[in-house]
């Protein structure tokens, strides 16, 4: 079992004048072999999030946990491996691939064992082990991120977090590497958290999808449902940004209601000072700006409590969800 649990996580960055909460209160569980997708827009506390399960960023509240247990940075593999969008930051460009990723490997492997491992690693990353002495700069960009991948499987994590992956690739590229990550996940069912601004890429592989607005998480549910039935405005946002997304969301009001111009003039949120209420009130089609008695917006953070949740006052199934909670 292998089980990521965010518990109530926040993260703020600067002085006490200037501060600023990138990860508010989240909580989000990436359950034993799912793939859980995490979207939203630039600068909605993703990598943020990532980085702290990681033990990049300390936390300022809550905490994390694997399998129940509260996570341990030591020393030593690290039970949660982070791929990151620049394969060139974790990988050294002087070393070869192979040694890059025999590093990795647990300590106490012989040599002989560590160049089959390397081997097998390549092999399952669907690249030549023959390449081995390779350096990063005479691979293409998909190529490196299939090392990336390598090197982080080598340390056989309990749970992999992908923060934006594909999003340097050519639009060409990135279909072979995200084919690459379903196969893996598959074979290997290991958990992963897949980070992406685009709704597009993480429907591809997640079996759950959790948006995330200025540093809080909106929606939360199984892919389809989300997919097929978004309960957020936002998440309708996102979707309707999805060349095509127009089959993913059938009967969504989205689609029915044209963005209002009080929206489409709205301006984007400063996450210095997130606005009081629900965070996306002064965006909302739905919200007071389109029309005026909605004043709970402004004033109540709405709460995310089902399955397939959402945080909005507003949302077309709030009501009825009853025979799928739990
Ligand atoms: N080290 C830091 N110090 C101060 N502010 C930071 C730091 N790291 C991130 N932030 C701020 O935290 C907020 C969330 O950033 P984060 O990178 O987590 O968002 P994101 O959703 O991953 O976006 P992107 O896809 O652009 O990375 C942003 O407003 C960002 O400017």
């Amino acid at each position: 079992m292998s089980e990521l649990r965010f518990d109530d996580v926040s993260v703020r960055f600067g002085s006490r004048r200037r501060a600023m909460t990138a990860v508010d209160r989240v909580s989000l569980t990436v359950p034993d072999g799912a793939v859980v997708g995490l979207v939203g827009e630039s600068g909605s506390g993703k990598s943020t999030l990532a980085r702290a399960a990681v033990g990049l960023t300390p936390l300022s509240g809550g905490r994390i946990l694997l399998d129940g247990k509260p996570l341990r940075h030591r020393s030593g593999p690290r039970p949660v491996q982070m791929v990151f969008q620049d394969p060139y930051s974790s990988l050294d460009p002087r070393m070869t691939i192979g040694e890059s990723i025999a590093e990795a490997v647990p300590r106490g492997t012989g040599s002989a064992e560590r160049r089959r491992e390397v081997a097998r690693l390549l092999e399952l990353v669907e690249l030549d082990p023959a390449r081995a002495g390779a350096h990063p700069g005479q691979l293409s960009g998909g190529q490196r991120q299939r090392v990336a991948l390598a090197r982080a499987l080598a340390a056989r994590p309990a749970v992999v977090i992908a923060d934006e992956i594909t999003s340097a690739l050519d639009v060409s590229i990135q279909g072979t590497v995200l084919n690459l990550v379903r196969r893996l996940q598959r074979e290997l069912g290991t958990s992963m958290l897949f980070i992406s601004h685009n709704l597009a890429v993480v429907r591809y592989v997640a079996s759950e999808i959790a948006v995330m607005y200025l540093g809080r998480i909106v929606e939360h549910g199984p892919a389809e449902q989300v997919l097929t039935d978004p309960q957020h405005p936002y998440t309708r946002d996102l979707l309707a940004a999805v060349p095509d997304s127009a089959h993913a969301r059938p009967g969504a009001t989205a689609a029915a209601d044209p963005t209002p111009a009080a929206v489409a003039a709205a301006e984007p949120a400063d996450p210095h000072a997130p606005p009081p209420g629900c965070r996306y009130h002064p965006r909302c089609p739905v919200g007071p700006l389109v029309h005026p008695e909605r004043e709970v917006c402004r004033t109540t953070e709405p709460t995310v409590d089902h399955r397939h949740a959402t945080a909005c006052h507003f949302a077309p199934a709030r009501e009825p969800l009853a025979g799928r909670t739990g």
